[in-house]
């Protein structure tokens, strides 16, 4: 079966062949376009893009609410829905336990993403309770003590987090 053309899949894992070689070809492509976010499988890489690409905006916020992951560019915001929606029982399927798991190199954009998540599934809550809010501004307050510049980011986490509800 053909290749489709370079940069057209959003989930590598439907490609036929997928080894290095593709997986960074196709990261490489979509990166230059602003695409970030490559699905391979449940797996969603992200690739820094170290500038504001506009795409965490209400408009994102709402388009990547209820469940259309399958019919939308991948997003960091799909992950938070279909967690959400799982915790929730709306996707039988899968277990109401969740935990989404940020791994990557120092200023891979770990810490950006994990507040992006936690600020989409306070939407999804529809929550903006004052709880809620105070667990985002608290952000500020920990990276004023417990993050340092270094040679690889410039705001670098030097403390471990575990966020659970
Ligand atoms: N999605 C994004 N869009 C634009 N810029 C981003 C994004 N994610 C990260 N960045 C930029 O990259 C920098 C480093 O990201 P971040 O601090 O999240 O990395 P990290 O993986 O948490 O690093 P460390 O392990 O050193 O704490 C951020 O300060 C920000 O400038």
């Amino acid at each position: 079966m053909a290749r489709p053309p370079v940069g057209q899949i959003n989930d590598l894992t439907t490609l036929a062949n997928l080894d290095e070689n593709i997986l960074l070809e196709e990261l490489r492509y979509r990166y230059g376009k602003d695409q970030i976010y490559t699905y391979v499988g449940d797996i969603l890489v992200a690739i820094n893009p170290f500038r504001d690409i506009g795409i965490y905006d209400k408009k994102y916020s709402d388009l990547y609410k209820h469940g259309k992951k399958s019919t939308l560019p991948p997003h960091l915001f799909a992950i938070a829905d279909s967690a959400y929606q799982s915790m929730m029982g709306l996707l039988p399927s899968r277990d109401r336990n969740q935990c989404i798991v940020i791994s990557g190199e120092s200023g891979a954009g770990k810490t950006e993403s994990t507040k992006l998540i936690i600020k989409q599934i306070i939407e999804l809550c529809k929550g903006n309770t004052q709880l809620e809010q105070q667990i985002l501004q608290v952000n500020p307050l920990l990276e004023a003590f417990g993050n340092a510049q270094t040679l690889m980011n410039d705001n670098s986490s030097r403390f471990g987090k575990y966020l659970s509800s």
